[in-house]
């Protein structure tokens, strides 16, 4: 039997990011990547200062993940962004560019090819054949090593990759998610460091199934090579998911921690952050964290908040840590359940000092969303990329109607509670978490949020969004600010914040003192 020894670190890419107007694919003095840059954007500052950044990824072409070579530090979105916002009364926005190389802490990679010689990586465009990226310049370099060890591990099992066409075959997938949050290590030592959580998305319903002793096998060869007494300690964990079916789903709903440490923790946004595999995760830590913090000033101290679209709760509850939404609400709403015992292991580590009425709700944003609404100052939303649903649009573009029904029925209903039963509502309640005993304390429980934060992975939706938001008059733009989350892409994340009303007229004159 032949043993694979990780014994080196990967390194990390030393790529160029220079002033200049010349490309330079191979440049010859090397200098590290920059870690992060703020760039406030007026078109003629990045004519003036065009700095390149490129990618020097051998798989850039064949692999479909990164559509842009050069400036990867501007997408040429941005450009569109800056005059987009302009146009709408936001002429300051601000873009991140973030970390460039090795962003990618989370990625969801097919399996196919032969025991032999397994092909890991993402389909070529508009195909469904796998390229495989051992050196992808986006991945940390430590899910590059992790799907090296695995390689090897399959080709030393014998594990077949899946086979689409006659759906046969072991491993269909493997999704990769670092942790770069290991208090042992100096702060400045964790990113580089981090750990990686390996789940195998395994072609057969249960681990009773034929061809168990294989993952059994193809786990513990990881563990050997890569666990903590390795030369290398790579791996956090292994975990599976079963998943038989013929469409293009990637998980099954069978999902079975195998070895290593169960709980995965990330610090982001002031906050440890518990992420189960099953749960959604943001890709790129880093960036998640710079965003995090910029958004956390837009929400007043002791603010109710509501945070739709919320996966694990990690916005809702970096909010109630760090702006102290202290003996308010941060409700937190989500359609998939899995994501439920994240969040409840994220409350167990937050600060014993907070004081909100925090809850979590396995629901559909989509369906009577003013309910969730009613009683927050805030409304976050962080919508999939195909945007808001239809339905939140409604009511966040009459909310101030809405608002003076809602507060009129109140008083004329003196506060007689209606006994709920609808089976939607019903069914969330069941599903809900309730932390902390408290009963939140409303100045005002029938009002509806003055400020509207949404943050947004889509720029074509978004802008589709933004428009019907503003022409309802019943919101204006205050602020907007981009984030680089994709290097290598033309998607960039947006955080935009909207106020209640009308934009207000901004004349040169000096307001007159109120007498
Ligand atoms: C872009 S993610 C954001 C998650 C979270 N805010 C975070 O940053 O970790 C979008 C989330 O919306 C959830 N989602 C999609 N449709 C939904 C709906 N109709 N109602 C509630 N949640 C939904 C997805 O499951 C996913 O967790």
């Amino acid at each position: 039997m032949s043993l694979f020894l990780v014994s080196a670190r990967p390194s990390f890419p030393l790529f160029t990011c220079h002033a200049s107007t010349a490309l330079s694919p191979h440049p010859s003095s090397p200098s590290p990547p920059p870690s992060s840059q703020t760039l406030s954007l007026t078109p003629s500052s990045s004519v003036q200062s065009p700095l390149t950044c490129a990618l020097h990824c051998p798989h850039f072409q064949s692999c479909s993940g990164c559509t842009h070579e050069f400036n990867l530090h501007h997408p040429i979105v941005v450009d569109e962004a800056t005059n987009f916002f302009k146009k709408y009364g936001v002429s300051d926005f601000t873009f991140d560019s973030c970390k460039l190389w090795g962003w990618r802490c989370r990625a969801k990679l097919a399996v196919r090819g032969s025991s032999s010689d397994p092909l890991i990586g993402l389909y070529e465009e508009g195909t469904h054949n796998v390229v495989d990226i051992p050196d992808c310049k986006a991945h940390h370099p430590n899910i590059n090593a992790a799907v090296d060890l695995l390689k090897r591990g399959i080709s030393e099992v014998e594990v077949q990759p899946y086979d689409e066409d006659e759906g046969t075959g072991d491993l269909r997938y493997v999704q990769m998610a670092v942790t770069t949050y290991n208090t042992s290590l100096p702060a400045a030592e964790r990113y580089k460091n981090g750990k990686v959580q390996v789940t195998l998305v395994w072609n057969s319903r249960n681990e009773k199934s034929a061809g168990s002793d294989k993952l059994n096998a193809l786990t513990n060869f990881l563990w050997r090579n890569g666990g903590p007494r390795s030369n290398f300690h790579l791996i956090h964990s292994v975990w599976t998911n079963f998943q038989t079916s013929t469409n293009n789903v990637i998980f099954g709903n069978r999902w079975r921690h195998l070895l290593g440490e169960r709980d995965f923790w990330e610090h982001v946004g002031g906050i440890d952050v518990s992420l189960a595999p099953s749960s959604f995760g943001q890709a790129n830590t880093r960036a998640f964290n710079i965003l995090l913090r910029k958004l956390q000033k837009y929400v007043p101290y002791g603010a109710s908040v509501v945070d739709l679209y919320a996966g694990a709760g990690v916005i809702g509850l970096s909010l109630a840590a760090t702006r102290k939404c202290r003996q308010r609400s941060v409700k937190c709403i989500e359609i998939n359940k899995e994501s439920k015992l994240s969040f409840e292991k994220t409350v167990e580590r937050l600060p014993a000092t907070i004081e909100s009425s925090i809850t979590w709700h396995n629901a559909d944003a989509s369906r009577e969303p003013l309910s969730w609404l009613v009683g927050s100052d805030v409304i976050v939303i962080d919508p999939p990329r195909k945007g808001l649903d239809a339905s939140l649009i409604d009511i966040l573009q009459n909310i101030s109607s809405i608002e003076r029904k809602v507060m009129s029925s109140s008083e004329s209903s003196n506060s007689r509670a209606k006994e709920e039963k609808r089976p939607w509502v019903l069914r969330s309640k069941e599903a809900s978490v309730q932390i902390g005993s408290k009963t939140p304390l409303e100045n005002s429980p029938q009002s509806l949020p003055q400020t509207l934060i949404y943050i947004s992975c889509g720029w074509e939706r978004f802008k589709e969004d933004c428009k019907a938001l503003l022409s309802s008059k019943a919101w204006h733009l205050e602020k907007a600010h981009g984030f680089n989350f994709f290097p290598g892409t033309q998607s960039i994340e947006v955080l935009a914040v909207f106020k209640r009303g009308p934009q207000k007229e901004k004349s040169g004159k000096k307001k007159k003192k109120r007498l």
